[in-house]
């Protein structure tokens, strides 16, 4: 896969009220660290899905690479041009090339602004002249199979399809190049999270646009995207390709992963591999793998090392001492 878009090492921390961090952080320096050393690829015209349990940071890397969280250190690259550093403007650059579906969309828009107003607001928020902003309403309204009559109506008089076609509808309106979709079919009933999972994939082939599904939903993951990259405890632990990974996961945390979902075949279900404990806490990191606690395969090594993020020989991306082998498991 040729990268597109090349996250490479960026770290996240947040700073902590100091109240909080003298407690928790026994008086380190008062940040949070939620993203560490993650490196991601996404190839044009992709979709890569991100999964992981609730608090591994896909939300926060998702907004990172969005340029709405400024990494403390780390790159981005998107078509060959390098974003780095806290302070590097060209963040702003990449706020416009690559933008956010965010899972309520409704919750995330004013109520009181109609849906006209909404979904041209990024034209406004980014000084972008569009003429008539009405026409230029009906038409990304007619691209998302809305009428365009709904330009005047308030967010909650919407169904939560209608609402999540509007996200979509705002999160092209700058024609990005990526899309990032927080859990587009979360809450939605069955038949309609077929409706939006199909609208996105026509519009991906129409804008020739490549995305990044950040979602618990395994089912979602399997049946639209290329690519997958599993991310616990604000680290990716493994990226390849979905079919590939579905098939053969090579980290025992991708493996526990897909294993815990429910299988609708009784005989075939593995409780024995679901993970276990719970995911530590960011504030009380393991030594050596982050995973180690949890893992059935951990070695002395992994309590003690923590280990490099690297490329197999099938090109698999994989932060692991011992990766299983086809016939473990
Ligand atoms: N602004 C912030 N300040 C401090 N901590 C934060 C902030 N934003 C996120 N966190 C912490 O970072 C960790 C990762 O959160 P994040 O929302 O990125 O995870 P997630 O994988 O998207 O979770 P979920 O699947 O539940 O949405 C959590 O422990 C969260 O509490």
């Amino acid at each position: 896969m040729t990268a597109f878009l090349e996250v490479r090492n960026l770290d996240v921390s947040f700073v902590l009220p100091r109240s909080i961090s003298s407690i928790l952080l026994r008086n380190k320096a008062p940040g949070l660290d939620v993203l560490q050393n993650v490196s991601l690829t996404l190839g044009k015209g992709e979709t890569l899905g991100l999964v992981g349990e609730s608090g591994s940071g896909k939300t926060t890397l998702a907004r990172t690479i969005t340029g709405l969280i400024p990494p403390q250190s780390g790159t981005i690259s998107l078509g060959g041009r390098v974003v780095s550093g806290n302070k590097d403007k060209a963040f702003h650059w990449l706020r416009r090339e690559i933008s956010m579906m965010f899972q309520d969309p409704i919750a995330s828009l004013s109520p009181r602004m109609r849906i006209g107003s909404l979904i041209t607001e990024p034209f406004i928020i980014n000084d972008i002249s569009i003429g008539n902003r009405w026409e230029k309403a009906e038409e990304l309204l007619d691209m998302v199979g809305l009428p365009t009559e709904f330009a005047n109506r308030y967010p909650h008089e919407l169904s939560g399809g209608q609402a999540r076609r509007v996200g979509v509808a705002r999160a092209l309106a700058l024609l990005p190049k990526i899309v990032i979709a927080d859990e587009p079919t979360a809450g939605l009933d069955v038949s309609v999270q077929g409706e939006i999972l199909n609208l996105m994939t026509r519009l991906q082939e129409e804008l020739d646009l490549s995305y990044i599904i950040v979602t618990h939903n395994l089912a979602v993951v399997r049946h639209t995207t290329t690519q997958l990259a599993i991310m616990y405890l604000g680290q990716i632990v493994e990226q390849g390709p979905t079919d590939d990974i579905f098939e053969r996961p090579s980290h025992p945390y991708t493996k526990a992963l897909l294993d815990s979902e429910p299988h609708p075949d009784p005989a075939k279900r593995r409780d024995d591999l679901q993970i276990k404990g719970e995911i530590p806490s960011l504030f009380l990191r393991p030594t050596g793998c982050d995973f180690h606690t949890r893992c059935s395969f951990a070695q002395d090594k992994c309590r003690a090392v923590e280990p490099d993020f690297m490329t197999t020989e099938d090109g698999r991306l994989l932060r692991c001492h011992f990766p299983l082998q086809d016939t473990d498991g």
